[in-house]
């Protein structure tokens, strides 16, 4: 039989009157076991999109935010799990972890594309009922930048009236970030690590250290000899790379739909964002970079 004629009657028997045809192995009755709805709790999730204005656009603003603060949730998640295979050695597990939250922050940074189609006069129409809410308020945000090094005690108060939010920073504040981690690591497979670095106030933000140049620097002038290290700081970078590009890409988000106006949490706006692009997580994997090949 021509193949045509084969794949003539294969189509027949699973369109019927256009419609596909349900096979018999299809399950259909969930009256007594979990469905997808329950597993995903989607009863909690679709009910929490609660728009206080009855502007057309209202819906977008809170799904783009929402869903950001799941992948923040998941980025969050992963980081932890970095930061613990780093402390086990175990860097192709880290490795692995690290590339999933560079993906997670690529697919945000493309995402700021769905709400630029909020227009200045559309965000003007609903942007009063905000008040003093911003994403500055963002405790899973201020997480992972505490984590990736960016942390900041002083931020911890504006998350006085959300006890968990507020404890979770706290901790955060207090553990080492996934670049001490990864130090520490380094220090155990015999790299030079200056103990200055590996005793560090971790509660501190990172401050470029130019006695851990020459470490990073022996990596990248034999990474045969060190591949897995080697590899893994491609990676640090790759993630840095991944945040400052969503951070760039919420700079011109605001600047399109607000210009220039001060932000609802009461700071100077697209100046405030601009002074963010400034804050670098692991500053010696670049510095290293200017004495390749010199
Ligand atoms: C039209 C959309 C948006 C505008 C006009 C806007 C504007 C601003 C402004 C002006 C700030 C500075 C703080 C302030 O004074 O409010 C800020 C901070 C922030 N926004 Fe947005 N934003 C928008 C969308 C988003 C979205 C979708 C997210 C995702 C969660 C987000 C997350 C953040 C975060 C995390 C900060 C703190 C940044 C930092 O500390 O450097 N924003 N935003
Ligand atoms: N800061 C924004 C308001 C805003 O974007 C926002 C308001 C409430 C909850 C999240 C927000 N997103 C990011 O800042 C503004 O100044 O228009």
């Amino acid at each position: 039989m021509a193949i045509e004629e084969n794949r003539a009657i294969e189509k027949s028997r699973a369109i019927e009157d256009g419609v596909r045809t349900v096979e018999e192995g299809v399950r259909t009755d969930f009256r007594a076991e979990m469905d997808y709805g329950g597993y995903l709790a989607l009863d909690t999730l679709l009910s929490a999109q609660r728009p206080i204005s009855d502007h057309h656009d209202e819906p977008l603003f809170i799904i783009q935010h929402q869903t950001t603060e799941l992948w923040l949730k998941l980025s969050l998640h992963e980081l932890r799990a970095v930061r613990a295979h780093l402390d086990a050695d175990d860097v192709p597990r880290a490795r692995k972890g690290l590339a999933r939250v560079k993906h997670v922050f690529r697919t945000l940074t493309e995402q700021w594309s769905v709400l630029a189609t909020l227009t200045p006069s559309e965000y003007a129409e609903f942007r009063g009922v905000l008040g003093h809410s911003s994403g500055f308020q963002s405790f899973q945000y201020r997480a992972v930048e505490f984590i990736l090094g960016n942390k900041d005690e002083r931020l911890l108060q504006v998350f006085r009236g959300r006890p968990v939010a507020q404890e979770l920073l706290a901790e955060l504040l207090d553990s080492p970030t996934v670049y001490d981690a990864f130090l520490r690591h380094l220090a155990r497979a015999g790299h030079a690590v200056p103990q200055h670095v590996l005793d560090r106030d971790v509660r501190r933000a990172w401050v470029e250290d130019p006695a851990l140049v020459p470490v990073h620097r022996a990596i990248y002038e034999d990474t045969a000899a060190h591949w897995p290290q080697y590899a893994t700081c491609e990676d640090l970078v790759d993630l840095e790379d991944a945040v400052q590009l969503w951070r760039f890409r919420h700079l011109r988000t605001v600047q399109r739909t607000i210009g220039f106006a001060t932000g609802t949490g009461g700071s100077s706006g697209v100046d405030f964002l601009k002074r963010a692009l400034d804050l670098t997580f692991f500053p010696e994997l670049y510095t290293v970079r200017s004495g390749i090949g010199a």
